[in-house]
């Protein structure tokens, strides 16, 4: 057996992962097609891979477009959860945000509705093909629906500088908590952040993309790039690794999802709740933009927070959704890949 890839994973680590081989992932993986409510990053399915681990359920979903090198840090993720479990939680709920994707302001109703209960919004922007327009209907919408609640825009580094100060200017007097990754790149998130400082907007900058894309996570934080970091467990390596880095990088950290099943929602809430400090509301709340879940209880948040509970796929809904053939071979092949990179990079 390989040495465990992770044998420092920071201050919750307790013992090293023991690496599962080729075949004992293939022989615990279950592939489900998982349709959405409304689309969201250009997707109107989820394809996701499931784990059946000794310690627990896990889950394997990079997005389809990641070359193994990215999507094997996601793998690294789902072996912790399966194989070692979570870090003991220093609370037993977290808040989440409910997340709008970038319908048409008339949507924006339907979309809430999925939600228990709004204290805070994420509202994505600047997508492809549309104008500002539609992004501050959409943002004024929200507003309408829910004066009290707080407020914050993902535009998905889809904005050139410019851009960005156009839309702030023009969003930010509905009132925002923050503005997640406007811009692309670490010297263009500081460059914006400085402007928007210096006239004073009060709208603090935070960094998704660019904590999760870089080879160095930490680098946002050094550059002083920005107010917040948006960390997910996935593309970070696993929840361990997630809160080292939330810990070296010493700003106020918010725990999203990485448009995950039930079971990847629980992983996110686990790193949630180890978390030291927790002052943002956690984008874990997209399993409501989901039609169709593997559990039964779907792992969603009542009156704003999602409890801790233990979270296993219903055997009847996993055959429900399972993925066709060529699609669960293809997803075998980029376990069997990322799996045997792990073990190289060990
Ligand atoms: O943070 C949220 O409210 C929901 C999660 C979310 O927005 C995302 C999940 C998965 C992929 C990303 O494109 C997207 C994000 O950019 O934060
Ligand atoms: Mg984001």
């Amino acid at each position: 057996m390989p040495p465990a890839p992770n044998r420092s994973a920071g201050r919750t680590a307790t013992r090293p992962i023991r690496w599962p081989d080729p075949d004992e992932l293939a022989a615990r993986a279950h592939v489900v097609t998982l349709p959405l409510r409304v689309r969201f990053r250009g997707v109107a399915e989820r394809e996701v891979l499931l784990l059946d681990g000794p310690a627990g359920w896990a889950e394997f979903s990079p997005f389809l477009e990641y070359d193994d090198a990215e999507a094997s840090a996601w793998l690294r993720c789902a072996v912790e959860a399966g194989w070692d479990g979570f870090p003991a939680p220093i609370r037993s709920s977290v808040p989440v945000n409910a997340t709008v994707p970038a319908v048409t302001a008339a949507d924006v109703e339907r979309v809430l509705a999925s939600f228990d209960a709004a204290h805070t919004v994420k509202i994505k922007v600047a997508e492809r093909g549309q104008t500002l327009r539609d992004d501050v209907a959409r943002v004024a919408e929200v507003r309408r629906l829910l004066p009290d609640a707080a407020l914050r825009i993902d535009a998905n580094a889809g904005w050139t500088h410019d851009e960005a100060l156009a839309a702030l200017e023009a969003i930010g007097p509905l009132g925002l908590q923050y503005a997640e990754q406007p811009v692309a790149g670490i010297h263009g998130l500081r460059e914006l952040r400085e402007e928007v400082r210096r006239r004073g907007w009060g709208i603090p900058i935070a960094a998704d993309e660019s904590v999760r894309k870089e080879s160095d996570p930490l680098a946002v934080a050094r550059a002083g790039a920005a107010d917040l970091i948006v960390i997910k467990a996935p593309p970070l390596g696993g929840i361990r690794r997630a809160l080292r880095i939330v810990a070296e990088a010493g700003l106020p950290a918010v725990v999203s999802s990485a448009l995950d099943s039930s079971v990847g929602t629980r992983a996110g809430a686990a790193l949630a709740a180890a978390l030291p400090e927790l002052p943002y509301a956690c984008g874990l709340g997209t399993v409501s933009l989901f039609e169709a879940d593997v559990c039964r209880n779907r792992y969603e948040a009542r009156g704003g927070q999602l409890d801790l509970r233990p979270v296993a796929p219903d055997p009847e809904l996993l055959e429900r959704h399972r993925a066709g053939r060529e699609r669960r071979d293809w997803w075998l092949a980029r376990l069997r890949r990322c799996g045997e990179l792990l073990v190289k990079d060990a």
